[in-house]
């Protein structure tokens, strides 16, 4: 049964992209300056229309976003020429930084992205949906524009499952549905009201986000709830309903890596906080199967996932000037 806490934080820390529309938004932006970054590896089919959308929509029409990031996080494709062209500043994620070992995946290329924006709220948005509108940004940003005691807002949504010849309107979020909900219920149950806790949309106020560490890969939406939530509480954070989510689908095994890396930074988290005390050694690795003529072929994959500090120490550190933006 959900606890009558959660109950009540979804009460109070509820809200609708309809609640919240851009003009609203405007209205309560005052100086609080606004930088949305997209994370994109090989998007260049969708990247473009969704710069193009918050550009026009919410840096043309409505001023509400001071920047307007996309970090290309090692792109075989013409990802970064596409968005840069609709109107995003692109940085190469291995440039950022430079002079630190580079690190793979999603986690990496949200974390560097602190380093070269600067607005007080830092919206994140993923470069691979395929029904992107404005209300994303406007309904992730409208809570915490509203109310000085929030720090960090998670988009949820209904997800389909589009396959090749078939529609399934609530079935999307296999990894979501099948690993991090189960594991939230289990460890984190303050954590259960979060509807999509991997969703990649969710906005954050910059002195939070650089206060927290980042896993590097898939495991780094896991990492991030479960972590702010041990620093300023769950009531600080809260929900936005962005209606419908489509994207493009992995394949089961890819979704059985990302799995991996979830659950082996959950573990992390469960260790760090007590609530497990290994005895032995776990593996980080795992062998998937491929069915071939003969049998069934093994292929090892590693699922580690590695972590960088918060960002506020290695800026401090670097002693290297930060991006500033100019308030409104
Ligand atoms: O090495 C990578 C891999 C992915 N991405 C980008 O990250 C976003 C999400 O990646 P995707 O492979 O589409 O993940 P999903 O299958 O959509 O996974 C869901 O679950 C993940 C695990 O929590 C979250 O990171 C995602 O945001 C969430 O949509 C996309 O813009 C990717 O281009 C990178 O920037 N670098
Ligand atoms: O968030 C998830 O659970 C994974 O991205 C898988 O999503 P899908 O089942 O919609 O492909």
């Amino acid at each position: 049964m959900m606890p009558t806490r959660t109950r009540q934080w979804l009460a109070n820390r509820m809200s609708s992209h309809l609640d919240w529309p851009a003009s609203r938004a405007l209205a309560l932006k005052g100086d609080t300056t606004i930088s949305v970054v997209l994370p994109a590896r090989d998007e260049q089919e969708t990247v473009g229309s969704i710069v193009s959308a918050i550009r026009e929509a919410l840096v043309e029409r409505v001023p509400l976003v001071d920047e307007l990031v996309v970090i290309d996080s090692r792109s075989a494709d013409d990802t970064a020429k596409v968005a840069a062209r609709a109107g995003a500043t692109v940085h190469h994620q291995d440039d950022i930084l430079s002079h630190l070992p580079g690190l793979w995946g999603k986690g990496e290329a949200l974390w560097k992205s602190l380093a070269v924006t600067s607005g007080d709220v830092v919206v994140f948005v993923d470069s691979d949906i395929r029904n992107f509108g404005p209300h994303f940004v406007t309904g992730l940003v409208g809570p915490l524009l509203a109310d000085p005691e929030l720090v960090y807002v998670k988009g949820c949504y209904s997800r389909p499952l589009r396959e090749a010849d078939s529609f399934s309107p609530f079935d999307g979020g296999r990894v979501t549905e099948l690993l991090a909900r189960p594991l939230l219920n289990m460890c984190w149950p303050e954590l259960s009201g979060f509807v999509q806790p991997l969703a990649g949309e969710y906005a954050g106020r910059r002195t939070a986000l650089e206060a927290v560490p980042f896993v590097c890969g898939y495991g780094v939406e896991f990492a991030l709830l479960v972590d702010l939530a041990e620093l300023v509480g769950v009531d600080r954070m809260a929900q936005v309903d962005l209606g419908c989510r489509e994207h493009s689908h992995q394949s089961t095994a890819a979704l059985g890596r990302m799995a991996g890396q979830i659950l082996d930074t959950a573990w992390s988290r469960m260790h760090r906080q007590g609530i497990v005390v290994p005895e032995r050694p776990f593996s980080r690795g795992i062998t998937q199967f491929v069915q071939t003529a003969d049998g069934y072929e093994s292929l090892d994959w590693d699922v580690e996932v590695s972590e960088r500090p918060p960002m506020r120490e290695v800026l401090a550190g670097s002693g290297a000037p930060r991006p500033r933006l100019p308030r409104s």
